[in-house]
């Protein structure tokens, strides 16, 4: 049996940021069921965005005829896959290496705990001080006969071959995401959505807005459809419900994430609900050596990427000193569909409640010369200050580079200058930042 001062089990975003922040100090072991670098890395962020850099490269093109461009280059789906591969195929071996340089022990195989202070990995047993438990989710399939047969978002990332005509099953990230890529490389594209609301965290009209260019691009959104069932057919699948009826070549559940937590949590006294583990202001668990963090805790902070490293970097820091409970900065999210919408700060239904505190000023900024310049034809931004301090308090950005803008704001946020202070700054021009004066 091994004895480490800490284990960290699961090795995404939120498990490695945790190991190297206490690598000088700690002897540490990582232990991965699968693909080293976690989620993000392998069949999340980072190849949906390979996937999409074609998909904006295409769109821009598209925009930019009769304005000089003429022609809209086709996507070789192949091609652009052995481009993602090429990215994707060296981050298992990449976050290995980076481990070991680090002088971090790593294990393979999937953990579990025997008692509060044992792990079993692969047939051996590990013990150590304290345990970091940041093993993420996986995809949830709808529960319905025959949902076996549909395929997830990490078999659409690692398709050889993209199916002609497929369905999502879902309204949320991922379905509208990947439906955008899928379409744009020359698929016919199904959306099932059991309610007639997409995206319920962003406001109704920036969501709209979103969809109306979905739909432009011919993906075909079926609302108020609950399915019952699928079954296989000689060309793919048929998916059923009331009244309903559609065969694809192949249909993607995109209907949420559950929690990874088949760890024997109970032999390590912890408690577990639905939407994961519950974590104290700490992130310790109800087991206080054990600390969970990442996607597998029950939160009301977004399931994001840089969550969760900052969740690492504060669980690293606390188990070799308390430095007081987890205070979040600012968590801008951006949904990267056929344009993007991105979010940070208060909701605009939580300041249009709260009009004696917060100002909301919404511009359609399309004909300004940088949207113009790139005919972003829906680019809108909302901007919520707080009247008695003139900071920022949030923004919803709609536009195609939404990502850009939605990270000064954040900046703006996060460091509280208020408004009037930003605007009389130098920003390299022509920029988006160059409008930050009119914006705030
Ligand atoms: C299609 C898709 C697109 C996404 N796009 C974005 C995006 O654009 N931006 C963004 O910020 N976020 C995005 N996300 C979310 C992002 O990937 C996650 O928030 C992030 O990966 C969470 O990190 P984590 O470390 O908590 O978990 P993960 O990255 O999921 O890592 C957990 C690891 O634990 C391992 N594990 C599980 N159980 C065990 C066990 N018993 N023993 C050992 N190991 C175990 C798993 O194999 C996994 O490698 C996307 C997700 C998906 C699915
Ligand atoms: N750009 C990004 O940052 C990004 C991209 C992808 C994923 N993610 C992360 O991954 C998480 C998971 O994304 P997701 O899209 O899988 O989940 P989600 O929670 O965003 O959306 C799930 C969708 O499925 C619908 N749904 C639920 N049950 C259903 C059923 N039985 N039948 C039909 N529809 C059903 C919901 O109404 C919702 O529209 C996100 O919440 C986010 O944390 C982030």
């Amino acid at each position: 049996m091994k004895q480490y001062d800490v284990i960290v089990i699961g090795a995404g975003p939120g498990g490695l940021a945790a190991a190297y922040q206490l690598a000088d100090s700690k002897k540490v072991l990582v232990v991965e069921r699968d693909l080293w670098g976690g989620t993000c890395p392998n069949v999340g962020c980072d190849p949906k965005k390979m996937l999409y850099s074609a998909v904006q490269a295409k769109d821009q093109a598209g925009r930019m005829t009769r304005a000089g461009l003429e022609g809209i280059p086709d996507i070789n789906w192949p091609n652009l896959m052995a481009f993602k591969r090429g990215y994707t195929d060296t981050v298992p071996s990449g976050t290995l290496a980076g481990l070991k340089s680090a002088g971090i022990d790593a294990v393979h195989g999937a953990a579990r705990f025997l008692d509060p202070r044992t792990v079993a990995v692969a047939g051996e047993t590990y013990r150590a001080t304290n345990f970091v438990i940041a093993t993420g989710q996986a995809p949830a399939l709808p529960k319905i006969p025959g949902a076996s047969l549909l395929k997830t978002s990490s078999d659409f990332l690692n398709l050889d071959q993209l199916p002609m005509t497929l369905a999502f099953i879902g309204a949320g990230y991922v379905a509208l995401e990947l439906a955008n890529i899928a379409a744009a490389a020359g698929a016919t594209v199904h959306l099932i959505n059991h309610s007639a609301r997409a995206l319920r965290s962003f406001p109704e009209d920036a969501v709209a807005q979103l969809l109306a260019a979905m739909k432009d691009r011919r993906i075909i959104f079926h609302d108020n459809v609950a399915l019952t069932g699928v079954i296989s057919s000689p060309r793919g699948v048929i998916l059923q419900a009331a009244d309903f009826s559609l065969e694809v070549q192949a249909a993607f559940s995109a209907v949420g994430r559950v929690p990874a937590v088949a760890l024997g949590l109970g032999d390590a006294g912890i408690q577990v609900g639905a939407r994961g583990i519950h974590v104290d202001d700490h992130l310790r668990t109800t087991n206080p050596h054990i600390f969970a963090l990442g996607d597998v805790i029950a939160k009301t902070q977004p399931k994001l990427t840089p969550v969760a490293s900052f969740e690492g970097r504060y669980v690293g820091a606390t188990i070799l000193a308390d430095r007081g409970p987890i205070a979040y900065p600012a968590q801008p999210v951006v949904v990267y569909g056929t344009t993007e919408l991105a979010q940070v700060g208060i909701s605009l239904t939580d300041a249009e409640a709260a009009p004696d505190r917060y100002t909301i000023n919404t511009q359609d900024v399309s004909r300004w010369y940088t949207y113009n310049r790139l005919k972003d034809d829906s680019a809108t931004v909302t901007v919520i200050t707080d009247k008695a301090s003139g900071e920022i308090a949030g923004a919803i950005v709609v536009s195609t580079i939404a990502e850009e803008l939605i990270n000064y704001l954040t900046l703006l946020m996060d460091t509280h200058v208020p408004g009037k202070v930003a605007a009389k700054l130098i920003y390299a021009y022509p920029t988006p930042a160059s409008y930050l004066q009119y914006l705030v």
